[in-house]
């Protein structure tokens, strides 16, 4: 049977399965679609990318040829790459609602679940979990973002792989006065260590003042383009800070996840950091234990950092009388082992619930994410959206 002929409609039909990586949007929504004609079996098709040297350009000319060449009737490619006008982009950032008033994404009635990562210390794996579980609720089919508020230690970019093969941390394109956050493993990041210079230490050392940090955050929080997010993660930095506190001012709907180690000795430290959240109208909504005792290949129980600094927290957090839930049971959610795949997956950028789904570490992640998205999303702090 002859195979009818492809039409210009077609080809745009087709085209509206190629996702814009960075905007995570069909490029057809995004008017990234010029001129489309068709000359016999060979389609012509002009893509204008949003800017020059958009770091997309090679994966959506890939995913425009393969899905032109689906096309039946096709037997031929020719794609034109071109750039949008200055009027072209300043209506692609105005359909994005990125180009109005200056207002958080993630205000009071946003869906946007919103969970903050915290810990009383550095050092005890928090920018790992962090990373491995949104990397988890990404393969779950959730759309989710990570924003890496640890301006003294941000890892984020490199646990996940964003960066380049000189180690300096891939940089996110900006459309206009938009940001648009690099995507890992399905995950959306934005991270302090994307805005430095230079790889030295010194270069990238930060010692940013309280003002200085609000103001970051809270462009984090507005410039940047996430689009609908089911779920926001923020990796804050140890302790007590500035940041906890502009993080709690500005998302005081946020939920606070607080990592810890076993040893009964950081318990206290840890707490505190669940009550700093607290006093800021958050609700603090599980404990994980993370570098707990593994099963060496005798078969002994190895707990290099002790045991039972999890439970303590918990326990500690539930009796807390402090602020608007304070008293609530807060859980332990999961006990990560201490896992060489876990380590090395932060080294590589390659996370272990991916790379490794049946280590012990993957599977006690899954289950903070399992546990997480059971509970449901917390109402303390949100305004409802009724009149
Ligand atoms: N369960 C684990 N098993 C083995 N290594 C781990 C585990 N968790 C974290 N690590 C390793 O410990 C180191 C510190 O982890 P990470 O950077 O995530 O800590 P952090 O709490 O975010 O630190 P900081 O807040 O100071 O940035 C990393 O090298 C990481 O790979």
């Amino acid at each position: 049977m002859a195979t009818s002929p492809a039409t210009p409609e077609s080809i745009r039909q087709a085209l509206s399965a190629v996702i814009d990586p960075e905007i995570r949007k069909p490029i057809t929504d995004l008017d990234m679609v010029g001129d489309v004609s068709v000359d016999g079996a060979v389609a012509s098709v002009t893509i204008k990318l949003t800017i020059v040297g958009c770091p997309a350009a090679r994966a959506i000319e890939r995913d425009v040829t393969k899905s032109v060449l689906g096309v039946s009737g096709v037997d031929d490619a020719k794609i034109t790459v071109t750039v949008m006008t200055a009027d072209e982009r300043n209506a692609l950032i105005e359909k994005l609602g990125a180009g109005k008033k200056k207002t958080p994404q993630f205000g009071p009635t946003s869906l946007t679940r919103i969970i903050a990562v915290t810990s009383g210390k550095g050092g005890v794996g928090k920018s790992t979990l962090t990373a491995n579980l949104a990397v988890e609720l990404a393969a779950r089919g959730l759309a989710v973002g990570i924003v890496d508020a640890d301006v003294f230690g941000f890892s984020i970019p490199g646990i996940l792989g964003l960066v380049d093969d000189e180690g300096n941390t891939l940089k996110p394109t900006r459309v206009g006065g938009m940001i648009l956050p690099p995507v890992a493993h399905g995950v959306k990041v934005i991270s302090i260590g994307m805005f430095l210079e230079g790889t030295d230490a010194a270069s990238r050392a930060v010692s940013w003042r309280g003002p200085m940090l609000h103001r970051t955050i809270q462009q984090f929080l507005t410039d940047v383009f996430f689009g609908d997010l089911d779920v926001l993660l923020l990796d804050l930095p140890p302790g007590t800070g500035d940041v906890a506190i502009s993080v709690g001012q500005l998302l005081p709907q946020a939920e606070v996840l607080v990592v810890t180690t076993p040893q009964p000795a950081a318990a206290e430290v840890a707490e505190r950091s669940g009550i700093v959240a607290r006093q800021t109208g958050q609700t603090v909504v599980g404990v994980v234990e993370n570098m707990a005792g593994v099963i060496a290949p005798d078969g002994t129980l190895l707990e290099i950092f002790g045991s039972g600094g999890g439970e303590e927290v918990a326990r500690r957090l539930s009796e807390d009388r402090v602020g608007r839930d304070g008293g609530r049971v807060v859980p332990l959610l999961a006990s990560v082992p201490l896992s060489i795949p876990l380590r090395e997956g932060g080294d590589s950028g390659a996370p272990v619930v991916l790379a490794n789904p049946a280590d012990a570490a993957s599977v006690a992640i899954r289950e903070v994410a399992t546990q997480l998205l059971n509970q449901g999303r917390g109402l303390a702090g949100r305004k409802l959206p009724f009149a």
